[in-house]
C-alpha cells in the first residue's frame, strides 16, 4: 500500500492516532446533539398544544351542521371545564353561573327563550371558533365577540336594555352586537329581578371581557316592570344608560299571551284572560300580559331615579321597519361612531323580518330563531278595540313624557 512507508514512522503513526480519537470523539458529539433534538421535538410544548386545539377546531368544526357534532359541541359546552382543559387552558369560558342562570331563563316572566351565548378565545383560530359558537343552536343565541386571549377585563354593564318584554330586545342586542365597541353577555342575567342577592361580584363575572372604550350591555326585559330595578341599578351606577324598545302594547300583550301559549296549550283564551268580567267589559290589568303594557305607569317609577336624558326609547315597530335608523339613534345614546348603518341589513321574505347581511364575527346572513317573529292567534276584533281604548290614555301620556309619538293611536 502507498501509505504503509508513511504509518511505518513512529511520528506519524501518534498524528493518525490523535487524528482518530478528535474524529470519534467529534462523531459522538454530533450524534448526541441529533439525538438531543430529535426528543426535544417529540415533547409536548405549549405552542403545540394550542396549535393541536387550533387545528382540531379547524378540521372537526367547520362540519358543526351535522346533529352529533351539535350534541358533541353541547357536551362540551355543558361542560365547560372539559373545553377548557382541551384548550390547554386557552379557551375562557363563562361561568357556571352563566350557565345556572340560563335555567331561569325558560321561566315564562323571562322573556327570551334561554338564549345563551358561550364565548371561546384561543389565539389564532378567530374563524373556527367562530364556526363553532356561531353554529351552535340550543337555545342559544348567536356567539359573542372574540378577542385574543386574556385580553380586557369584566366590567358592570354601561348599558342596559330593560325591555320591554316582547318588544324587540332580542333582535336589538343583537343587532348592536356588530359594533366592535359593544360587548354584551347573549343569556338574560335577571340579576336586578331574580339574582339580587349574588351580588355585583356575581354579575360582573357574567360579563364578557371588555378592553379599552368598549361598552358592557345586558338585556332583561323584566327590569322595567321591576319595582325594586332602577332604584338598583342606580345603585350600582348612576351613570347607567337605560333602554327600552317600546312596541303597541296591544300587539304586545299578543304577542306576550303567544309565547306563553307556545308553552303551556292549555292555557285560557286571550279573550277570556283579557278581562275580569266579559259582560261588564272591565279589562284585568292583574294579567301581566296587560299590566306590561302601561308604559307611562312604569316609566314614572325610572323617572325616580333615572334623568330622561339617561333613558333611550326605541320603536319596537321602527326596528322592524327601518332597523338602520333606530339603531343609529342607539349609537348616538351609546356616544358610538355610526357603524352599523343600512348596509348591515336585509329584509328576509321568509322570516318576515330584517336579519343581518352578516352577524358579527361571522361572514354568514343571519336572522333571529323561529321564537321571534312567531304567528299569532286571531283575536276577536272587539277585544282588540276593547284594548285600544283602554291603552289609548296612557299611549297619550307615554308619549308626553317621552316626546315621542309612537303611533299607535292611528
Ligand atoms: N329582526 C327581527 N327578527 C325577529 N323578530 C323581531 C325582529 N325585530 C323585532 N322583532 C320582534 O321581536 C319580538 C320579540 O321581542 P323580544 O326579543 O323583546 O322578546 S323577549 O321579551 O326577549 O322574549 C318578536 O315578537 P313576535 O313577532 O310576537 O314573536 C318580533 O316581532
Amino acid at each position: 500500500m502507498a501509505f504503509s512507508p508513511v504509518l511505518a514512522d513512529p511520528l506519524s503513526r501518534s498524528i493518525f492516532k490523535k487524528f482518530a480519537v478528535m474524529l470519534c470523539s467529534l462523531l459522538t458529539t454530533l450524534y448526541f446533539l441529533h439525538s438531543l433534538t430529535d426528543r426535544c421535538s417529540t415533547m409536548p410544548s405549549p405552542v403545540r398544544a394550542s396549535d393541536q386545539v387550533a387545528g382540531l377546531f379547524a378540521s372537526d368544526l367547520h362540519d358543526l351542521r351535522s346533529v352529533r357534532r351539535k350534541r358533541l359541541l353541547q357536551k362540551w359546552i355543558s361542560k365547560p371545564g372539559a373545553i377548557y382543559r382541551q384548550a390547554d387552558r386557552q379557551a375562557t369560558r363563562y361561568g357556571g353561573a352563566m350557565f345556572a342562570g340560563s335555567e331561569s331563563l325558560r321561566e315564562e316572566h323571562g322573556g327570551d327563550d334561554g338564549a345563551l351565548r358561550v364565548e371561546l378565545s384561543l389565539p389564532g383560530s378567530v374563524s373556527n371558533l367562530d364556526i363553532l359558537t356561531r353554529d351552535v343552536d340550543m337555545r342559544t343565541g348567536s356567539p359573542g365577540k372574540l378577542s385574543p386571549l386574556g385580553e380586557g377585563t369584566k366590567k358592570l354593564p354601561q348599558a342596559i336594555i330593560i325591555g320591554v318584554k316582547k318588544g324587540g330586545t332580542r333582535a336589538l342586542l343583537e343587532f348592536l352586537r356588530v359594533h366592535p365597541d359593544i360587548r354584551a353577555v347573549g343569556a338574560e342575567p335577571h340579576f336586578f329581578d331574580r339574582n339580587y342577592d349574588n351580588g355585583l361580584e356575581w354579575y360582573r363575572d357574567l360579563m364578557p371581557k371588555t378592553l379599552e372604550g368598549q361598552i358592557t350591555m345586558e338585556k332583561t326585559p323584566s327590569y322595567f316592570v321591576t319595582r325594586e330595578a332602577p332604584a338598583r341599578i342606580s345603585a350600582m351606577s348612576r351613570d347607567t344608560k337605560v333602554i327600552v324598545v317600546v312596541r303597541d302594547p296591544v300587539t304586545r300583550a299578543i304577542s306576550d299571551y303567544t309565547q306563553t301559549l307556545s308553552k303551556k296549550p292549555d292555557i285560557p283564551s286571550f279573550e277570556s284572560l283579557t278581562f275580569k268580567n266579559r259582560t261588564t267589559g272591565l279589562i284585568d290589568t292583574s294579567w301581566s300580559a296587560i299590566q306590561i303594557g302601561i308604559y307611562a305607569k312604569h316609566l314614572d317609577n325610572w323617572l325616580q331615579y333615572f334623568p330622561m336624558e339617561q333613558i333611550l326609547f326605541v320603536s319596537g315597530e321602527r326596528l322592524i321597519s327601518d332597523p338602520a335608523g333606530e339603531l343609529g339613534r342607539v349609537q348616538d345614546f351609546l356616544g358610538l361612531k355610526r357603524i352599523i348603518t343600512d348596509k348591515h341589513f336585509y329584509f328576509n321574505q321568509t322570516k318576515g323580518f330584517p336579519c343581518l347581511k352578516k352577524a358579527e364575527g361571522s361572514s354568514k346572513p343571519h336572522c333571529l330563531g323561529k321564537t321571534k317573529g312567531r304567528v299569532h292567534p286571531n283575536i276577536d276584533p272587539e277585544v282588540v278595540q276593547r284594548l285600544r281604548d283602554f291603552y289609548r290614555p296612557f299611549n297619550m301620556k307615554f308619549y308626553q313624557m317621552t316626546g315621542r309619538i309612537f303611533g299607535w293611536d292611528d
